[in-house]
């Protein structure tokens, strides 16, 4: 017999144990699959730690070599692992608002605007709502602009109770005012959940803001709506707490959520948050939702907001949230952040001359 003749001898033999042990295994994986089920209805703990000792005493005891006692161990608990991997992902519950439960987009529809069916989509307006001229001449400049969602905070959470703290009703009856006559739609924070009713007179869209985004009363009051809900990342929150906190509105029966990456609190001072770039594509991967980035409050200034607003739509952003004051150095809240009217017509001319972004009024629709 020739050398490669005898390797390729040996090599069939091991192919054939290869397939004997892939048996096995999958044998062993659908048993410990049992014990995971029997596991989960005792309420007993997966991992146990003192029968993998003892099969592992048990096992080396009648270890025929050559692999030592070591490696023997080693190739267990890596079986181990495995079938405790398993049993996890066995009774890992999918979300509603996972791409595995939902392979296509979740698409919202705002009026005549389509969020989420690859157009970018800009969301602007001031960051609180002070009179009703301020809000009528912003609404004209998105009108001109051809953006349709008009932002407002009428009921605004603040650092300290002190500051301005919203005009409540009043401004949301001047935010619907304005967007009515400008042709918008008008996306509002709505703090108290006992307040969401009264919300629906006024808004087209809740937006359920950072500081709010695991007050789950309020989210459970935002799934029992019938209009689309905007949920902003809180500033502390991991992706994954964003997509349990989407996971109570939609578990609700409301399927109209966008979610919004608006930066995360970090040791970082030149910005005043740390806008978490890769959310985006994580949040497109795992959710069906769309995705927006809030790219004034993320940075907090002004200089570097272009830059940032592509880096956001390149990343997969559905589109963009920003604040628009006619004087912001006058702002009651946000003063130094917020860009001005002109400011802002340029930044929409660098938008849809980049061609990420096209006019609203200019989209043929089906
Ligand atoms: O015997 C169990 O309790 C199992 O869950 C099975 C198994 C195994 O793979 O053998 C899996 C995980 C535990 O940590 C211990 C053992």
């Amino acid at each position: 017999m020739s050398m490669s003749e005898e390797l390729n001898k040996l090599r069939a033999q091991i192919d054939e144990v290869n397939g004997e042990l892939l048996t096995l295994l999958s044998r062993r994986a659908e048993l410990t699959k049992q014990i995971g089920d029997v596991k989960v209805a005792q309420g007993v703990n997966r991992f146990d730690p003192v029968r993998e000792r003892d099969m592992l005493d048990m096992i080396v005891a009648s270890n025929p070599g050559p692999f030592d006692n070591d490696t023997i161990r080693h190739l267990f608990k890596q079986i181990f692992k495995a079938s405790l991997d398993l049993q996890q992902q066995d009774h890992q519950k999918v979300l509603l608002v996972s791409r595995k439960r939902q392979p296509e987009d979740t698409v919202v529809a705002i009026g005549d605007t389509v969020v989420g069916a690859g157009e970018k989509t800009i969301v602007a307006g001031p960051c609180s709502v002070e009179t009703e001229e301020q809000v009528m001449k912003v609404a004209q400049s998105l009108s001109e602009q051809g953006v349709s969602l008009l932002r407002g905070g009428a009921f605004k959470p603040r650092t300290s109770p002190y500051d301005f703290q919203g005009l409540g009703e009043t401004g949301l009856a001047i935010l619907r005012r304005a967007a009515d006559a400008y042709g918008l739609k008008v996306i509002s924070e709505i703090v108290n959940p006992s307040d969401m009713e009264m919300a629906a007179r006024y808004v087209d869209v809740v937006q359920i803001g950072a500081r709010n985004m695991q007050n789950f009363e309020l989210l459970k009051a935002a799934g029992d709506l019938n209009l689309p809900v905007f949920l902003k990342r809180g500033m502390s929150a991991t992706v994954e707490e964003f997509l349990f906190a989407a996971e109570y509105i939609v578990s609700r029966g409301n399927s109209q959520v966008i979610l919004c990456e608006r930066g995360i609190r970090t040791y970082e001072k030149w910005t005043r948050n740390t806008l978490d770039i890769s959310a985006v594509p994580l949040l497109k991967q795992e959710s069906h939702l769309p995705v927006f980035v809030d790219i004034t409050h993320s940075i907090g200034r002004r200089d570097i907001q272009i830059p940032i607003a592509k880096a956001a739509l390149a990343a997969g952003a559905d589109g963009l949230m920003l604040e628009v004051h006619p004087d912001p150095a006058v702002a009651l809240s946000d003063a130094n952040q917020q860009i001005d009217i002109p400011q802002f017509e340029s930044f929409m001319d660098q938008m849809y001359s980049s061609g990420l972004v096209q006019r609203e009024d200019k989209l043929v629709r089906s």
